[in-house]
């Protein structure tokens, strides 16, 4: 069934497991997390970005948005597992309410750039309104290191526990993104992979409600590596190696937002399969180990975070 974000994770807080928030763009993807889902019996988590909603809208950001809702909703309506869409990273005031329009379940206002009492303010005007329509509603404190929006920031700046308690009072926001030292894509740490284990447990402590971890993937090395052996430079890359995911998860993360690990998946299969094919030009079979390679990252994920069997 289609469901609201806040009941999946509310469950996943209250047993202390995580669930995959697994970002699209296109079909194939949507398909790939789809069948990993059912083969894990795992509620999902689906999110597009802003700049996805541009993308399979043509520019349009409402109508990708409608177009992911009624897509998300086919697959929903018609299996047992629960599945969720949700906005991830809103940014501009009008895509985060066309995210709303369209049926999103929740989305995210994203103004951790901003100065704490803008961020409030910026907050509680989304969960006013999304709240009045039954979507639920995430936001973030800190910021992330790396490339966020284009916002490049050299450091990441971590979330402050007091803060976030306060933050959480005032908003009433269903689902926090404290941001404890990862950052987007492929890149995430020079040395040793290493998170703010101290602040995670603090909010946790003082909000008690879902979190969520953004810049979440691993960076799985077998992929990098398929990718690399037929012309891809990932040279330098790496991700949230799993033992500190899983100790996120123990000390209270329930939403893993997981991008990356997808597209290395598909990128992976699609240069191993255009390599050795060089007379085939059916989409429905030149993506096809390109989607098999993201569904056993997706499962892999969702038996890692604890979700499995937890439909
Ligand atoms: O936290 C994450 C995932 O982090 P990851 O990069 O570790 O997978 N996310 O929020 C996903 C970010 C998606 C980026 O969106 P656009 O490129 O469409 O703007
Ligand atoms: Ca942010
Ligand atoms: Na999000
Ligand atoms: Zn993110």
């Amino acid at each position: 069934p289609y469901v609201n974000t806040k009941d999946i994770l509310e469950k996943a807080n209250k047993e202390y497991y995580a669930v995959a928030a697994f970002n699209i763009n296109n079909l194939e993807f949507l398909q790939a997390i789809v069948e990993g889902g059912i083969e894990k019996k795992s509620p999902l988590i689906i999110e597009t970005s802003e700049g996805a909603m541009k993308y399979a809208g043509m520019g349009d950001p409402l109508r990708g948005a409608s177009l992911f809702v009624k897509m998300v909703r086919e697959f929903a309506d018609s299996l047992d597992i629960p599945i969720a869409l949700h906005l991830d990273h809103g940014k501009n005031f009008n895509h985060i309410i066309s995210a709303i329009k369209a049926g999103y379940s929740s989305v995210m206002i994203d103004a951790s750039d901003k100065p704490l009492e803008e961020n409030i303010k910026a907050t509680k005007d989304i969960v006013r309104i999304a709240h009045a329509v039954g979507v639920s509603v995430e936001a973030e404190l800190g910021k992330l290191a790396g490339i966020e929006d284009n916002v490049v920031s050299a450091e990441s700046v971590l979330v402050n526990p007091d803060e976030a308690k306060y933050f959480v009072e005032e908003t009433q926001v269903d689902f926090l993104a404290p941001a404890i030292g990862t950052s987007h894509g492929a890149f995430k740490f020079k040395g040793e992979a290493k998170l703010d284990y101290d602040r995670l447990k603090k909010v946790k402590e003082l909000t008690n409600m879902p979190l969520v971890l953004h810049g979440a993937s691993s960076v799985v090395q077998e992929m990098v590596e398929i990718a690399e052996n037929y012309g891809a430079d990932f040279g330098g890359s790496k991700g949230v190696p799993s033992d500190i995911l899983k100790e996120t998860v123990r000390l209270g993360i329930n939403k893993v937002n997981t991008d990356t690990d997808l597209r290395m998946a598909f990128i992976a299969g699609l240069r191993e399969f255009l390599h050795n094919n060089s007379k085939e030009f059916d989409p429905r079979k030149y993506m096809k180990t390109a989607k098999e390679y993201v569904k056993k990252v997706v499962s892999d994920r969702l038996e890692l975070l604890g979700s499995a069997n937890k439909a």
